[in-house]
């Protein structure tokens, strides 16, 4: 310690050494200047200056802002970063990591494929199966691209007014990487994302929350498919074809100058099955759902702002359209289809407007569904051709579907109770639903069977007692 004390060089050292220095430099400069012409000199100086400062910027880092909002809609790149994100974290060394799990059986999980035929089961409790990781606000994520160091970070800021949270994410690369990052590292984490968001683990229902102004979402975990789903199978092929053709219409659609989207009208006597097909779709295509109530949208421009901040591959729902609104009598009580908002409701044109106006082209595969139980009520301009691409009859239990019914319920495909109850299937109208809550009453199938034969005879008897006083009333009617 004491020989190491010994080695510093003394104050004084130190300053005859810096005169020494500053001597030498002096004398440089001198010589230099007498030699050396001005011109010269002055390039060597901006030569060198230029040098170091392009350098330092080069080297300093560049940050991509990227806000959860465009505008007021969401911003996709946002969207695709947040989904992104979670693929860089399983390996990632850092203090903090978000997890979770949902009540979800993986048997469950939704994919387009892995979905097409499965009938679902009850969710169970697995979090250690169901173990996700999401992105941690204010930790740095270490990412590359193509051997170019890039960092993530999640900010969020507390704000006074609604949405009262601002998100948005910080990428950080050299400055020099800017234009490279820009053109080629966005495309890549957008596709990546775009693969994981088209593998959608869970679905989800939103409804629009007036007073917030925003799409509250809700775990969508309706079993229906088109395998629990008791329709005719030409139905059930029309539909899967229809929608596999639709998932796979990218190119067709922008070939043929159309938005890439597709309108079913869903119509029939309630309990056959509406809800229960818009369910199987949304299985089937691993879509979310986006039901909007009519009643509750005050005018056409909320409207578009409603339906603007819808995201991709989802189906607008539009249940019960006969009495949601103005939009189906508008035009009756005004005479004209393109009447403009009013303060007490929407529009059919903005209605219109979204299902093939200009607005359907603000986002892409969507499905839109209208769903009525009195089709005959809808004004004409929301039936005419090629508004809604597929009108489909929701209707009363053939005798195939009553079969279905039967084997999906009870497990069986042979009872002597069948046959009556399929001649009877056939001379009244019995809705899906009705035979579904008949054949729940229990397990036995004599004891659910005969139920069911009971109710069909009963309706049976007042279908003849209605008759009756119809024939009746027309024979009165003929005396007077
Ligand atoms: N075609 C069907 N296949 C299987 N189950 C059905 C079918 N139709 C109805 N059901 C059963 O009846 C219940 C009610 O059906 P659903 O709500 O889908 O009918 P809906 O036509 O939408 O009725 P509403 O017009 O009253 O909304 C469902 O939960 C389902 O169990």
């Amino acid at each position: 310690m004491a020989s190491l004390y010994n080695q510093v060089p003394s104050v004084s050292a130190v300053f005859s050494l810096y005169a020494s220095f500053s001597a030498i430099m002096m004398l440089f400069r001198t010589v230099i200047n007498e030699i050396v012409p001005k011109g010269i000199r002055d390039y060597i100086t901006v030569r060198f200056v230029d040098f170091f400062s392009s350098y330092f910027q080069f080297e300093s880092s560049f940050t991509f802002v990227i806000e959860q909002k465009w505008g007021s809609v969401d911003n996709q790149t946002f969207r695709a970063a947040e989904a992104y994100l979670p693929t860089c974290l399983a390996g990632l060394s850092t203090e903090k990591l978000v997890v979770g799990c949902n009540l979800k059986n993986p048997s469950d999980q939704i994919s387009s494929n892995s979905n097409r035929g499965s009938s679902g089961s009850a969710p169970t409790w697995n979090p250690a199966g169901q173990l996700k990781l999401g992105v941690p606000v204010d930790t740095k994520i270490i990412d590359e691209f193509e051997g170019i160091h890039l960092e993530w970070t999640l900010h969020s800021t507390v704000m006074e007014t609604y949405p009262y949270e601002k998100r948005y994410f910080h990428l950080t690369c050299k400055k020099k990487f800017r234009e490279k990052i820009m053109t080629d590292c966005f495309t890549h984490f957008v596709k990546s994302a775009q693969k994981r968001m088209s593998h959608r683990e869970n679905l989800n229902i939103y409804t629009y929350n007036q007073q917030h102004s925003y799409w509250e979402p809700a775990i969508f975990e309706h079993h229906a498919t088109f395998e629990t789903l008791a329709i005719e199978p030409k139905l059930k092929t029309t539909m899967i074809d229809d929608l596999d053709a639709f998932s796979k219409g990218k190119d067709f659609f922008k070939s043929v100058g159309r938005a890439w989207k597709r309108g079913y009208l869903l119509y029939g006597p309630p309990g056959t099955g509406k809800s229960s097909m818009v369910a199987a779709i949304a299985n089937y295509m691993n879509y979310h759902i986006y039901d909007l109530q009519l009643q509750s949208v005050s005018n056409d421009g909320q409207l578009r702002k409603i339906l603007t901040t819808t995201q991709n591959r989802s189906i607008i729902l539009i249940e019960d359209i006969d009495c949601g609104s103005d939009a189906s009598s508008i035009r009756k009580t005004k005479g004209k289809e393109q009447v403009s908002s009013t303060s007490e409701g929407i529009s059919l044109s903005g209605l219109l407007n979204f299902v093939d106006g200009l607005w359907s082209c603000c986002a892409e595969e969507r499905i839109i569904i209208f769903t009525t139980n009195h089709k005959e009520k809808l004004d004409p301009a929301l039936l005419r051709p090629g508004r809604m691409d597929i009108h489909i009859l929701m209707d009363y239990c053939t005798t195939f579907v009553f079969k279905k019914l039967v084997a999906m319920y009870l497990k069986i495909d042979d009872h002597a109770l069948i046959d009556p109850i399929e001649e009877l299937v056939l001379e009244v109208s019995v809705t899906p639903a009705e035979v579904t809550q008949q054949l729940m009453v229990s397990k036995n199938a004599d004891v659910a069977l005969k139920g069911l034969l009971e109710l069909l005879e009963t309706k049976k008897m007042r279908k003849e007692d209605d008759a009756k006083v119809e024939d009746e009333g027309e024979i009165e009617e003929a005396e007077t």
